[in-house]
């Protein structure tokens, strides 16, 4: 099976055309290929397939390292475009995409950065996996007996986001997984850590459902700015960085969809027996 090892600030991906070679990916498979030391490596495989609709140019579909398939990949989607336009699957530098659960569009900017519209994020509990049926703007969230004042938000995918003085002594490993695998989260959830420099720069990282802390989230980027920008604390447009890079993000509010800006790097293409 040919792919594309590819990352978006050190968030790695393993990218495959399921278009031109025919593939069947098991959970079991996926593991193992995602494994650093008997496998390629990465924290998310994406998949590349055939539109089912005529709106869209491409199916995409996301699967964790541990072969759990999921509804987004920010990071992902800025790969997503520039292997497609890579592989020649595509002459177009702005094409529609369709996720487990929304479109998104995503343009190659130059040869470096791309740009996604990750559509609008969702801030209704009844529309993410979260046993709450208040809406509110922040929520307090019982963990370990301490109670953790956090954000919930679906950017397709469900974010939580907590805000904190300095994240470099963030005590994410720890409250990471409890927040990610908490009752209230019936799809597990990924957790970002904030920290906010001014309201135009934040600095994050994130402890990715499934995978644990990676070195860089879109969606998690985009879940931040657009809480920060609901709670009033932040501006529309924000420079966000994480332990791989920046990005810059926009977004005008509810109603609107938000905007990510960054790099996606290819590393090398490679073959192998599965
Ligand atoms: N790294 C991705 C998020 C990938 C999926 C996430 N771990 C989840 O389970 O939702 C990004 O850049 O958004």
């Amino acid at each position: 099976m040919k792919f594309s090892k590819m990352h978006g600030l050190g968030n790695d991906f393993v990218i495959i055309d399921g278009i031109n070679q025919k593939v069947n990916l098991s959970s079991k498979i996926i593991s193992k290929l995602s494994n650093r030391n008997f496998g390629i490596g990465f924290d998310q495989l994406l998949l590349v397939e055939s539109s089912r609709n005529n709106s869209c140019d491409f199916n995409y579909r996301v699967f964790n390292s541990n072969g759990n398939e999921v509804e987004q990949c920010g990071n992902g989607a800025r790969c997503f475009a520039r292997f497609v336009y890579l592989k020649g699957l595509t002459l177009k530098k702005n094409i529609c995409v369709k996720t487990k659960n929304r479109i998104i569009n995503l343009t190659l900017l130059n040869d470096n950065d791309v740009s996604v519209n990750m559509g609008e994020p969702i801030f209704d509990p009844k529309k993410i996996p979260f046993l709450c049926n208040k809406k509110k703007k922040r929520y307090k969230i019982h963990v370990n007996n301490n109670i953790i004042t956090c954000g919930v938000l679906s950017m397709g995918n469900p974010h939580c986001i907590l805000q904190e003085k300095n994240v470099s002594k963030s005590k994410i490993k720890i409250l990471g997984p409890l927040l990610e695998n908490n009752a209230l989260f019936p799809e597990k959830i990924n957790v970002s850590f904030m920290e906010v420099i001014n309201n135009k720069h934040i600095k994050i990282r994130v402890y990715e459902r499934d995978i644990g802390e990676t070195q860089a989230c879109g969606s998690g980027a985009c879940a931040c700015v657009a809480y920060g920008y609901l709670n009033g604390f932040l501006s529309q447009k924000v420079k966000v960085d994480l332990l791989g890079g920046s990005l810059d993000i926009f977004w005008e509010g509810l109603g609107k969809p938000l905007f990510m800006i960054g790099s996606a790097t290819h590393v090398y293409d490679g073959d192998i027996n599965i």
